[in-house]
């Protein structure tokens, strides 16, 4: 007689070496180094992920079983190059997938073809997980030219699992989150369809923008799309808008995915992308590849190019979603929550202006939202433009209550309304900038603002990014949200030394976890400042964290 634990491992070892077999044949692995599950799963040159994908198939299959429910496997490689691209998993609410995981993939992604129903067991057994148990993903993928292929590996992987596959072809990376939360909440968040996701959020941004008298805000936008896969899903979404906004695209498919373009290319090159002619008077915002990230930027009046980034993206939020608190009378708390990239004069005035609370965590989506967890609103955004708005359970409730509530007067119960109505057009899954860029402008028709009157709360210090390319990148160890390293000996004082010299300096260095790179941040009082505060630092990181090639130079 056999046990249900023996069973349950018998059934199990059948599925998981039929797995293997497919793997060996369909998708070897092809590739010496260890990988790693990083900030945005795994992401690397295309040609070496397949087998990878077809892994992440076998563990998303694994993972529905765990969480007994929809699970979510993205195709894509954000705003990286098109050579590039990459895979990561989707929680049932539409979060990521939770650390512990991480490891799993990891371990899942770098064992040799031989060895794959050992690692396979091992996590079956750990997590109590009956592989026989019926279990569904959905996948999506961005418009690179080798998503379609991967996305045919991931399947395979979902079927060797016996998992049901629900493939939504080309889809937005937040569309995608939209729709897993969708299916797992059965429909309550919304239709879990993309035409689902139209509808709900034209629904809110038509609502919203109902009566608006505007003199200054002028309902046009010019967006650049990276050439990504946000220029297919806005025209579908612009069907629904109608001429309430107006949206002239450039960089809608036609060039290189992400190439002098996108939402990365704006910020951290401070320029305008290519195919956009940006005269003062033009509102423009930019997406990146996968549609998850959005910055807003415009001409000044003396012919300067500015940006308005995440951290001013997160203000606007922040401030509205106050007034309208307490327009509604209802005592809710509200925090917002940065990295170390946030702009210091952001961080500050957040801080003393707005008297917000506001957190500071390592970076990636994935802190951000568990932070943000902690307020009944929390508001978090990434200063490259990631980023998005919570509601507690309870503050959901709160809010519906009020917006219902037909004994309290006009004005009370008005601004209820529009809380609740901003609630469905944010998408609360995860960053998107289709849905941010509806709450941006209906935030400025509602304030009648042009991006001047936007831009004038705070001015961001003159900040600088640059990239510096070491041996082995994981040398460099950070703590306090990344702010400070811990390794290589000596580096931390080193940068101590270097900022101590600029006024209001300030700066940092991490690996990145997503590029082979280690990434320099740094901010001064002026722009040639920040530039040569950036490079002192990357020099101390090239000398100390054994830098390779060229050395960084102002
Ligand atoms: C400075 C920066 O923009 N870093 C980005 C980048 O991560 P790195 O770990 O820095 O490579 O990609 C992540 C995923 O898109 C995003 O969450 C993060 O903010
Ligand atoms: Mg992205």
């Amino acid at each position: 007689m056999f046990s249900v634990k023996e069973l349950i491992y018998i059934a199990n070892m059948d599925i998981f070496e039929k797995a293997a077999e497919v793997g060996i044949k369909k998708h070897p692995r092809n590739l010496k180094e260890e990988v790693t599950y990083g900030t945005a799963g795994f992401r690397m040159r295309a040609d070496s992920l397949d087998h990878i994908v077809y892994r992440m198939g076998l563990l998303s299959v694994m993972f529905s079983k765990f969480r007994s429910g929809v699970t979510g496997l993205m195709i894509t490689a954000s705003h990286n190059p098109e050579e590039d691209n990459g895979v990561k998993l989707i929680d049932l609410m539409g979060q990521m997938m939770p650390i512990a995981w991480e490891k799993y993939a990891t371990s899942l992604a770098n064992v040799s073809d031989d060895k794959l129903v050992d690692v396979l067991q091992e996590i079956a057994k750990l997590e109590c997980i009956d592989v026989t148990k019926p279990a569904t993903v959905s996948i999506g993928r961005d418009t690179r030219a080798s998503s379609l292929s991967l996305s045919e590996a991931a399947v395979d992987g979902i079927e060797a699992m016996k998992g049901k596959c629900n493939d939504f072809g080309l889809l937005t990376t937040p569309q995608l989150h939209y729709i897993v939360c969708c299916q797992n909440t059965v429909g309550q968040y919304g239709e879990p369809t993309e035409e689902g996701y139209y509808k709900k959020l034209s629904a809110a941004f038509l609502t919203l923008n109902k009566n608006r008298k505007v003199i200054n805000y002028v309902p046009e936008l010019y967006l650049d799309l990276a050439n990504g896969v946000g220029a297919p899903k806005l025209q579908q979404l612009c069907a629904y808008l109608g001429d309430v906004l107006k949206i002239n695209v450039c960089n809608n498919g036609s060039g290189k995915l992400n190439y002098q373009c996108g939402a990365d290319f704006v910020k951290v090159s401070q320029m305008q992308p290519v195919g956009l002619n940006l005269e003062p008077g033009m509102r423009c915002a930019s997406f990146d590849g996968d549609g998850d990230r959005l910055v807003y930027y415009y001409k000044t009046s003396e012919g300067k190019f500015a940006l308005l980034d995440g951290d001013k993206i997160a203000t606007l939020f922040a401030a509205y979603l106050n007034d309208l608190l307490k327009s509604s009378q209802l005592k809710l708390n509200m925090g917002l929550v940065q990295t170390a990239y946030a702009n210091g004069s952001s961080t500050n005035y957040i801080n003393d202006v707005m008297k917000i609370p506001v957190a500071c965590v390592p970076t990636g989506v994935k802190y951000l939202h568990h932070k943000a967890q902690d307020f009944d609103i929390g508001v978090y955004f990434e200063a490259n433009g990631h980023g998005t708005v919570l509601f507690s359970q309870t503050a959901q409730k709160l809010i519906r209550n009020q917006a219902s509530d037909n004994s309290l007067d006009e004005v009370t119960r008005d601004a209820a309304v529009r809380l609740a109505t901003i609630m469905d057009l944010i998408n609360q899954t995860v960053g998107d900038a289709i849905s941010d860029m509806l709450v941006v402008e209906t935030i400025l028709a509602s304030k009648d603002w042009t991006c001047e009157d936007w831009d004038s709360a705070y001015t961001d210090l003159p900040s600088r990014q640059i990239k510096i390319k070491v041996e082995n990148r994981l040398l460099v160890e950070t703590t306090d949200a990344e702010r400070r390293t811990t390794k290589p000996a000596g580096l931390q004082e080193a940068i101590d030394e270097v900022v101590a010299g600029y006024k209001h300096g300030r700066a940092f260095a991490r690996p990145s976890g997503t590029e082979d790179v280690v990434r320099v941040y740094a901010e001064a009082d002026t722009q040639a400042n920040a530039d040569k505060l950036a490079c002192e630092v990357g020099l101390r990181v090239y000398n100390l964290a054994r830098g390779i090639g060229e050395k960084p130079s102002v």
